[in-house]
């Protein structure tokens, strides 16, 4: 199976603080990848790595093959890679529908060549309907519950069709039932073809779906494998009750 994302020797210091210490780890294509690990392990660091909101001081970052590394956020957006943010990020006067429509704008100079409009607008219902927030299009994003803000999130990244999708803690502030729609979600984008890597702290909902799971501490990935690997390992429970390995 090939790469999406490859993840190569990583390093990543703030002053003396290394956020990341030489990480590797890859994404298969098609694959939900998941990134566990206990707070300050350097997980939303790998994020800003991968959309080149950081520059690492060693290292590379491969897309489909491709070094990233030393891109703009911009033309590593370009090139597929969508995400969202750990702390929801939405315009304060701009209804849903607005807000998934304008996830499109960079590609509306191509889109008017050989995309119609009315396939940007359908390609927004069929983003709000995947994620269950159709109902709320005309509605100002900022005014709707927490868990429905972090859908329109999610929905506006999808919209950009990405080829691969990051998301920071997506579960954060949903409660039992809106988690498990939302794993039906993912579970459905993964079937259409999407690949996706994932970080969150919520363990049975991680276990439930990704096809593979990074364990970081430290700066460090201690551990990889499926889900029941990673559960029986003892490194990772080692690390998630504070022990020494
Ligand atoms: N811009 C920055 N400047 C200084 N230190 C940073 C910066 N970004 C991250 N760090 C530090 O790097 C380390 C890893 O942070 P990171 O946010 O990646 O952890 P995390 O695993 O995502 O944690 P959490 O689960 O709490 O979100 C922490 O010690 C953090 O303080």
């Amino acid at each position: 199976m090939t790469h999406i994302l490859t993840f190569e020797n990583v390093t990543q210091s703030f002053g003396g603080i290394r956020a990341l210490n030489e990480v590797s780890f890859d994404c298969r294509a098609g694959e939900i990848t998941g990134i566990i690990g206990p707070n300050g392990a350097g997980k939303t660091t790998i994020f800003n790595v991968i959309t080149g909101a950081y520059r690492p001081d060693s290292g590379a970052v491969r897309l489909s093959g491709e070094n990233q590394l030393g891109r703009a956020s911009w033309r590593i957006a370009r090139t597929g890679i969508s995400r969202t943010f750990q702390n929801i990020r939405l315009f304060p006067s701009l209804s849903v529908r607005e807000h998934i429509l304008l996830a499109q704008a960079p590609k509306l100079g191509l889109a008017r060549r050989f995309l119609p409009d009315g396939k940007v607008q359908a390609r927004a219902d069929e983003m709000m309907e995947l994620f269950g927030i159709a109902q709320y299009r005309d509605r100002v994003a900022t005014s709707l519950p927490y868990g429905v803000q972090r859908k329109i999130e999610m929905a506006r990244a999808c919209a950009m069709a990405p080829k691969l999708l990051l998301l920071d803690e997506p579960v954060a502030g949903m409660n039992h039932d809106e988690a498990e729609d939302l794993r039906q979600t993912l579970l459905r984008l993964r079937m259409g073809g999407l690949s996706i890597l994932i970080i969150e702290h919520d363990m049975r909902f991680m276990m439930r779906l990704c096809d593979k799971i990074h364990v970081m501490n430290f700066g460090t990935r201690i551990a990889s494998g499926t889900p029941a690997q990673i559960q029986a390992d003892p490194a990772v429970i080692a690390a998630y009750l504070g022990e020494e390995a």
